[in-house]
């Protein structure tokens, strides 16, 4: 596949598209992100790479976050995890109350808020320094020490979190959470500011595209059968109440944020990521989906 020529071929395509959506502004730190960037990375497993735009800027990853923490709880809680989150899709915003109603307090999966936040108590539970170890873990299969937390995101989003507040409390009222609601939420709001680009998204996924395992190292962090469940998980529920959306145009199981950033994989060949901070109403970015589904048309591959 020769992947240099479909790349230069989708940067041409995709400036032909009109760029529309929002930028996130319910956290008012990443309201100041300039609308006009976009970047684009394609990072396949036999180590060759090919991007455009701005994809070695840093940006908040936010909501992508929730696949890394998921990886981490799945390993060393196993099986008993899913007593307290469950695997399927919820079909409602990220940020939704009504549901965890009807479902005592057990979120429907683990990449909507309330689904995140348990597994942030979760993690909170076993982790001696859960901020420290999450970074460690993050730099580790991105193979890149410069990765960091972005504190102001993380105090913007702590300052104006009321939604989050009132999906833990709930959760709590109904035992669900075991730790200090403030202190989960502290973790919850550090992993959702981790400030990676397009180039470190896309280095830091191909674990998951490559059965678990570092392709630079053959070193396994996850066995086979956890990478497979958790990209089954970012498939159904990747992109919230836009999760067949994605996997219909697509074809490939993928995760976004809120940040604009959207992270894609196709198991045994690359990872890719896309970037702009438009988002549409359902709080996806939707040019980045687009710009995945033209990518995937051009190489005529998906998971299908
Ligand atoms: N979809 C997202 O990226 C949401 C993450 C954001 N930190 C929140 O909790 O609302």
């Amino acid at each position: 596949m020769d992947y240099k020529k479909i790349v230069q071929e989708l940067e041409l395509k995709m400036n032909t598209f009109s760029k529309t959506g929002d930028v996130a502004s319910y956290i008012p730190e990443l309201k100041k992100v300039d609308p006009t960037k976009f970047g684009f990375h394609l990072a396949c497993l036999d180590g060759k790479e090919y991007g455009f735009g701005n994809h070695k800027e840093l940006f908040s990853i936010q909501s992508i976050s929730k696949v890394y923490t998921l990886a981490l709880a799945k390993e060393i809680l196993g099986k008993d995890l899913w007593k307290r989150v469950q695997v399927e899709p919820s079909g409602n915003a990220y940020n939704s109350l009504t549901q965890l109603e009807n479902e005592n307090g057990i979120p429907r999966n683990p990449f909507i808020n309330a689904g995140s936040i348990v597994i942030a108590d979760c993690l909170l539970s076993v982790l001696e320094n859960p901020k420290d170890d999450l970074l460690k873990f993050v730099r580790r299969i991105s193979h890149d020490e410069s990765i960091n937390y972005n504190l102001k995101v993380a105090e913007s989003e702590k300052a104006s979190g009321s939604r989050n507040v009132a999906l833990i409390y709930y959760m709590k009222s109904l035992g669900n959470i075991k730790n200090k609601p403030e202190d989960v939420l502290d973790f919850y709001y550090h992993q959702c500011s981790l400030s990676m680009s397009c180039q470190q998204l896309a280095n830091s996924f191909k674990l998951f595209a490559n059965h678990g395992k570092l392709t630079e190292t053959s070193e396994h962090v996850f066995n086979q059968q956890s990478v497979k469940r958790i990209n089954s998980i970012m498939l159904t529920c990747g992109f919230y109440d836009e999760a067949g959306e994605f996997s219909y145009k697509v074809g490939l199981p993928g995760k976004s944020g809120v940040g604009g950033g959207i992270i894609a994989l196709l198991p045994e060949h690359y990872a890719v990521s896309v970037w702009s901070p438009r988002l549409n109403k359902k709080g996806n970015f939707s040019l980045g989906m687009k710009t995945l589904e033209v990518f995937t048309s051009l190489t005529g591959l998906s998971i299908f």
